[in-house]
């Protein structure tokens, strides 16, 4: 399998990370570097377990009865999995955007305030709602209406807003599962740019069905694949340019130019 170049540092390192639900096993041993300050796209099929590698980064599959993770993923020096970690903490460091913009029924400056606030932040409320807002390139649209429901917003806009609530708690990595898949081409578009300004200070790692999306955003490309059994192998992860041109796996080539998936 070709990975790439280790030409920056690595923030997250998945090792021999296989995932059931039961006695499903969804995903087989996927080894995975995703490098400081760039974007990572995770592509495959249906049901190629892209969301439950996604979610096991920050934790989020612990909600899962069934779910059990083997192997290791590193944030930094941290064992994500270590007895005693907290998944509330990690959450916090590394956030998460979901699918469906799912902003809480409150007021745009609750939604964005509310992790600062449960995390007993100390410092001055507004100028972290401001930044966060001018962060996800929302601010100019909302600055005269913080008060009012965020549910007021558009589709594009409560996706941005989502953006600025993940970023008011300063993570480091923020993972975003198929965040455009619910706006049309205009917000796509104001995520996308979106993404290049905050790859500048996080590291992102986004789930998306859509290739042309990940050709244009990401830096790194890793393309899962179930196998006869359904589970799930990381086929191949390389520099977004080089997969897209010259694949070196004939299944990434049969994925990448639509002949299946
Ligand atoms: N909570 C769950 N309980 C049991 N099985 C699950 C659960 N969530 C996902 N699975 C199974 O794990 C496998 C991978 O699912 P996952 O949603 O991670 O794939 P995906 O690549 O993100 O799919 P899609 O592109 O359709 O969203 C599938 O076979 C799915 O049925």
């Amino acid at each position: 399998m070709a990975t790439p170049a280790a030409t920056t540092q690595s923030v997250i390192r998945a090792v021999d990370v296989g995932v059931y639900y039961g006695a499903n096993q969804v995903i087989e041993s996927v080894n995975l570097d995703i490098a400081e300050n760039e974007i990572t796209a995770i592509i495959g099929p249906s049901g190629a377990g892209k969301s439950t590698l996604l979610r096991c980064i920050n934790r989020m599959n612990d909600l899962i009865d069934s779910f059990r993770m083997e192997g290791k993923i590193w944030f930094n020096e941290f064992d994500l999995y270590a007895p005693g970690s907290d998944p509330t903490q990690i959450r916090y460091q590394i956030g998460m955007v979901f699918q469906r913009p799912n902003p809480f029924p409150k007021s745009i400056y609750d939604n964005v305030a509310f992790g600062p606030r449960i995390n007993g932040y100390s410092g001055n409320l507004n100028d972290i709602v401001e930044e966060s807002l001018h962060s996800a390139a929302l601010w100019d649209e909302v600055k005269d209406r913080l008060k009012e429901s965020a549910l007021a917003l558009s589709g594009g806009q409560q996706q941005r807003l989502c953006i600025a609530r993940a970023m008011a708690v300063s993570p480091s990595v923020i993972l975003m599962d198929e965040p455009c898949s619910a706006l049309d081409p205009i917000a796509t578009l104001a995520i996308e740019q979106l993404m290049q300004e905050l790859k500048k200070r996080y590291s992102i790692i986004i789930v998306t069905h859509n290739m042309q999306q990940a050709g244009r955003v990401s830096d790194k490309t890793a393309f899962l694949m179930p196998d006869e059994n359904r589970v799930a192998h990381l086929i191949e992860f390389d520099e977004t340019a080089r997969m897209f041109t010259n694949p070196s796996d004939e299944r990434t080539e049969a994925y990448i130019t639509g002949r299946f998936g």
